[in-house]
């Protein structure tokens, strides 16, 4: 799909769609639960229907009805193997990985887009020393099969903190008593944290020290009345901004304090000088004269496409810190980032682990190739505010892996956009 913005000022409010990386996560503890829950979810991106779709191949029963999920817990104790379809999420294929060998279900996976080429090694490595045999590594087909057992795990810390994520959500499982440790340190803390607020909402405790977790085994996962889902900060990141960059943009539903690391995308517009306003949970963004900064993504690397449209605002230079890890999801984001940003007539460079971008207040136009990328496709958009000429996206199909309606919300903020299939 090709899109083309005419570059008009936005205005409007935005209610957030719920957070993609919290609904994977409830998801997966209700279908381990131990009874029917209900979750309520307006927007139902690809990777949630990833989630869905292994968590019904492994027996849950899965149902959609308007917006709101209903899900009925997997059997433990079926065997057999699966076939498993994380799609392009990089969340489903690692979360699934290890619960199907906890499950000690025999796992094919079909995986699509860069999925393939994603890191997997260090997690399947922990895996094959604890009882698994993994087959068809590199390929789009790799086979997990034998039943996880419980022990030692070490796993570095900057390279995914899913696959943490993923072990947390396997090992209560197991009979005996596990421990995780971090062989250097964990970026994306937040997403592990996240983790162990789900698991603690359906009572499972996991001890977590400096440079590790400890997880108990034969742990039942009991499932809490009223399940929500928080309002999703890495989708939002790019209303604000856009806000930032050159509309008063609002966004409502999203919760501070948040489970979220990427709810930090408010304080690092307020440190940028962007007029940031925070009434219950609306967050309102207003442009400004924006200030050079530094910022370390380390812990929130989803933002960096956002931040790279207010960075295109600032009258100066913005060094954004510790981008190594972007460079392995969708699409090599450190080049996707600049390419983008320089297709509209920007300066963004990558510098080792960072990415420096000259911003002059404005942008050109141009086109963008979304490279597969959702977050690309919605930096084209985004930036868009501060363009004089058209921008034009190709691959725009990609928001739908994380945003189906991005398009629509950004037409009822006053975008005019045309779209070619
Ligand atoms: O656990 C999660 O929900 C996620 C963790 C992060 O990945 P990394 O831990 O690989 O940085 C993030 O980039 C991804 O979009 C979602
Ligand atoms: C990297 C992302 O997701 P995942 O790792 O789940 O594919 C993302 O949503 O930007």
């Amino acid at each position: 799909m090709i899109v083309t913005i005419t570059p008009r000022k936005l205005s409007g409010t935005i209610a957030a769609i719920p957070s993609k990386s919290h609904v994977h996560r409830l998801l997966i503890c209700a279908a381990l639960g131990d009874r029917p829950a209900t979750l309520p979810c307006r927007v139902v991106s690809q990777d949630i229907e990833a989630t869905m779709r292994c968590l019904r191949a492994l027996g849950a029963e899965i149902a959609v009805d308007g917006s709101v999920i209903a899900v009925t817990p997997l059997d433990r104790n079926a065997s057999g193997a699966v076939e498993l379809d994380p799609g392009e999420s990089g969340s489903t294929y690692r979360f699934m990985t290890p619960l199907a060998a906890a499950l000690g279900r025999k796992a094919r996976f079909t995986l699509h887009g860069k999925l393939p080429s994603r890191p997997m090694d260090d997690l399947w490595n922990e895996m094959e020393r604890h009882g698994v045999v993994i087959a068809g590594k590199g390929t789009d087909h790799p086979v997990v099969e034998g039943r996880l057992t419980a022990g030692r795990y070490r796993l570095p810390g900057t390279v995914s903190s899913q696959f943490f994520t993923g072990l947390l959500f396997a090992l209560p499982l197991l009979e005996g008593s596990s421990r995780v440790l971090i062989a250097d340190r964990l970026e994306s803390a937040g997403y592990v944290d996240m983790t162990l607020a789900a698991l603690a909402a359906f009572g499972i405790v996991i001890g977590r020290s400096a440079g590790r977790f400890s997880v108990s085994g034969a742990q039942r996962y009991v499932a809490p009345a009223g399940l929500r889902a928080e309002g999703d900060w890495s989708n939002a990141a790019f209303w604000l901004c856009a806000g930032a960059a050159g509309a008063k943009l609002a966004v409502t539903g999203l919760a501070l304090p948040s489970l979220q690391g990427d709810s930090a995308v408010a304080e690092i517009l307020r440190r940028m000088s962007a007029k940031v306003s925070i009434a219950g949970d609306s967050i309102t963004v207003a442009p400004a004269e924006l200030r050079e900064t530094c910022i370390d993504v380390g812990d929130t690397p989803d933002l960096v496409p956002a931040l790279a449209v207010a960075a295109a605002a600032v009258k100066g230079r913005t060094a954004i810190v510790n981008v190594g890890r972007l460079r392995l999801k969708e699409s090599d984001r450190v080049a996707s980032v600049c390419g983008a940003l320089n297709a509209l007539g920007g300066h963004a460079v990558p510098d080792g682990d960072c990415i420096l971008i000259d911003g002059c207040g404005s942008l050109r136009g141009g086109i963008v190739d979304a490279c597969g990328d959702h977050r690309i496709a919605m930096l084209g958009a985004a930036a868009s505010v501060l363009c004089s000429e058209t921008v034009t996206i190709t691959g725009a199909e990609a928001v739908d892996k994380s945003y189906p309606g991005f398009f629509d919300d950004f037409a009822a903020l006053g975008g005019v956009v045309r779209t070619e299939v």
